[in-house]
């Protein structure tokens, strides 16, 4: 069953192309993450999806039905990028107030439990410190005991054990049988809860895939080695200088490796190694419709234009994504 659908959703905001003609769709019982660089659009497309903003073209669906109307909205659970909460009023009261607009909340003292917040229960939120509100705001999300949780970045300023309480208790909402959509900055986040991975990019859907897959997909490899001069190499997605050392990222390591050697290059300490996540995002997002990697830095050859170039299959591999 699909509980949100965007389909050929765009946004525009004067002259911001903020989303364009995303297609997605969020079964029940998935865990989805959402993972771009600042500005791609994760905020847009969760704005909509939620009944916050509308598309300025295309369609988009919560519960089967338009999300601006409440009744659509009666299984969703959400934590929006940014919230404010009552400063005068106590964690506990705060927990009530949600919980009153429910006809089955989690108990106060089992969703304080979950989220780490039982100490707080009697102080002013006013008062908490920014992890602490932070996790509070999340823990609304889940007190109506929705079907369908929606969180835009919800672990941005929460240290580490923190962090963890809260994947644990996404986990289990997940683990019995609810279905979440976060969008996320972190990759370890991504890759700790989510089972598939949508990246944006620029507005657009880039990938659409398990993380597994999208890795596998762009088998972005990263050769580094020390070198004084280095001419423009074919294939090199991006390039890295750190510590003295030169870093390619490339999709095919072996070719590079013998380029290098044709082009006579005097290299020392040469190294492949797999990338992580993090690194075949970049390389994906670098190669979306603009090619500006995010933080990739000094890219020395202009990103692939052949449209079988692996990145570009990335998407064309996973779940469509035109
Ligand atoms: N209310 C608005 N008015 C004008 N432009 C906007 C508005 N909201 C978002 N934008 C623009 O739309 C684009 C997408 O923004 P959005 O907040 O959806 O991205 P994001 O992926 O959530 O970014 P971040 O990770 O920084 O939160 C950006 O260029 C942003 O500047």
């Amino acid at each position: 069953m699909i509980l949100a659908h965007a389909d050929q959703a765009t946004r525009r905001y004067g002259d911001v192309l903020a989303l364009d003609r995303v297609d997605l769709t969020v079964s029940a019982g998935e865990l989805v993450g959402l993972l771009g660089p600042n500005g791609a659009g994760k905020s847009t497309l969760i704005n909509m999806l939620v009944g916050l903003r509308r598309p300025s073209a295309g369609r988009v669906e919560l519960f089967g039905g338009d999300p601006r109307r409440p009744a659509s909205r009666r299984q969703l659970g959400v934590t929006p990028q940014e919230t404010g909460l009552p400063g005068t009023l106590r964690v506990g009261e705060v927990v009530d107030f949600v919980a009153a607009h429910f006809p089955d909340p989690v108990p106060r003292a089992e969703l304080l439990d979950r989220f780490g917040l039982t100490d707080q229960e009697k102080r002013q939120t006013g008062g908490l410190s920014g992890g602490q509100r932070r996790r509070l705001a999340v823990a609304l999300a889940f007190v109506g005991r929705p079907r369908l949780v929606v969180l835009d970045e919800p672990t941005t300023g929460l240290d580490v054990e923190a962090r963890h309480t809260l994947w644990e208790a996404v986990r289990s909402f997940h683990a019995d049988g609810g279905t979440v959509l976060l969008s996320s900055h972190y990759l370890e986040e991504v890759e700790a809860l989510a089972q598939r991975v949508v990246v944006l990019g620029q507005g657009r859907v880039l990938a659409d895939d398990t993380v597994g897959a999208i890795r596998g997909i762009v088998g972005v490899r990263r050769v580094s080695l020390t070198a004084d001069d280095l001419p423009a190499l074919p294939g090199v997605v991006a390039t890295e200088h750190a510590d003295g050392r030169t870093h390619l990222l490339t999709t095919d390591a072996d070719q590079l490796v013998r380029d290098l050697v044709t082009a006579g290059v005097a290299f020392r300490e040469l190294e492949v190694r797999p990338t992580s996540l993090e690194e075949a995002f970049l390389a994906i997002t670098a190669q979306g419709p603009a090619a500006t990697g995010p933080t990739v830095t000094d890219a020395t050859d202009p990103a692939p234009t052949d449209p079988t170039a692996a990145p570009t299959s990335a998407a064309a591999g996973g779940r469509p994504t035109a």
